[in-house]
């Protein structure tokens, strides 16, 4: 059974303007899926058309049953009243976790050389620091299912290096991984599987050969899957 299930007709921000149409996948435990795709095509949207965050929707979508999930969106969201550390505290409440994760969550911040910022407003932070406190309250609820957009963006490289072990690891307990990039190069080495987004519909998706050969892409490189406006003349 996958963990997701997405089959979106059409979704959109306004009513009768489609923004995307025809995307259909799914994601299994322990697979890490990759969603490519220009800057416009249509990525964030399908992840906040599924997870119901689009006034517009015509189509279906099923999570697996008792299944929890984390998504980290393209750009960090805090609670501009609450420090960071209070933030953990806030969802352990609400989600009823339990002291196990606020230790969990140490672990995740000491990693991330976050643990002696934690009394402060991420509003404060650096844009690589709001990241990885984001990354820390995506894995600390330990997800079935982990979506991220742009994880990478803003991240130093031992961050970086760190986040990529994580991610292998989360695998390994058998989360299922949704990761929208640009790093094609790092997508096209960790990723199981890919979807490749253009012009708000769903250009290929399989395993990197089957977009290689649906994108014909002869030279075995995921950027030639992505189209590139021509240059304009000047
Ligand atoms: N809040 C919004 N209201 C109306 N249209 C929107 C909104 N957000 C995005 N769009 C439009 O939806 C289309 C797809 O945008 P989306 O953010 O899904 O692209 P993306 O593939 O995630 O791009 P990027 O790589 O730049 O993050 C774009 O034409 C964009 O202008």
């Amino acid at each position: 059974m996958s963990l997701l299930e997405v089959n979106i007709q059409q979704a959109g921000y306004k009513a009768n303007i489609e923004t995307i149409r025809n995307i259909h996948f799914s994601i299994m435990k322990s697979e890490l899926v990759g969603m490519i795709g220009s800057n416009g095509a249509g990525k964030s949207s399908t992840i906040k058309a599924f997870l119901g965050e689009l006034p517009f929707l015509n189509g279906e979508v099923k999570r697996e049953k008792g299944s929890n999930y984390s998504y980290i969106p393209e750009r960090p969201i805090f609670y501009p009243e609450l420090t960071l550390w209070e933030h953990f505290e806030f969802i352990t409440a609400v989600e009823e976790l339990g002291e196990s994760s606020l230790s969990y969550a140490k672990e995740i911040l000491k990693k991330f050389r976050l643990i002696d910022r934690i009394h402060e407003f991420p509003a404060t932070f650096s844009k690589g620091m709001q990241q990885k406190g984001m990354i820390a309250l995506a894995l600390f609820t330990k997800p079935d299912l982990l979506i991220i957009d742009e994880p990478f963006m803003g991240l130093d490289p031992g961050s970086t290096k760190l986040l990529l072990n994580m991610l292998e690891e989360e695998r390994e307990k058998g989360t299922g991984i949704l990761m929208c990039t640009h790093i094609l190069d790092t997508a096209q080495r960790i990723c199981d599987s890919f979807i490749i987004i253009e012009n708000g519909t769903m250009k290929a998706s399989g395993s990197l050969g089957e977009v290689l050969e649906a994108c014909g892409a002869e030279d075995g490189s995921l950027y030639s899957c992505i189209s590139i406006e021509d240059e304009v003349n000047e």
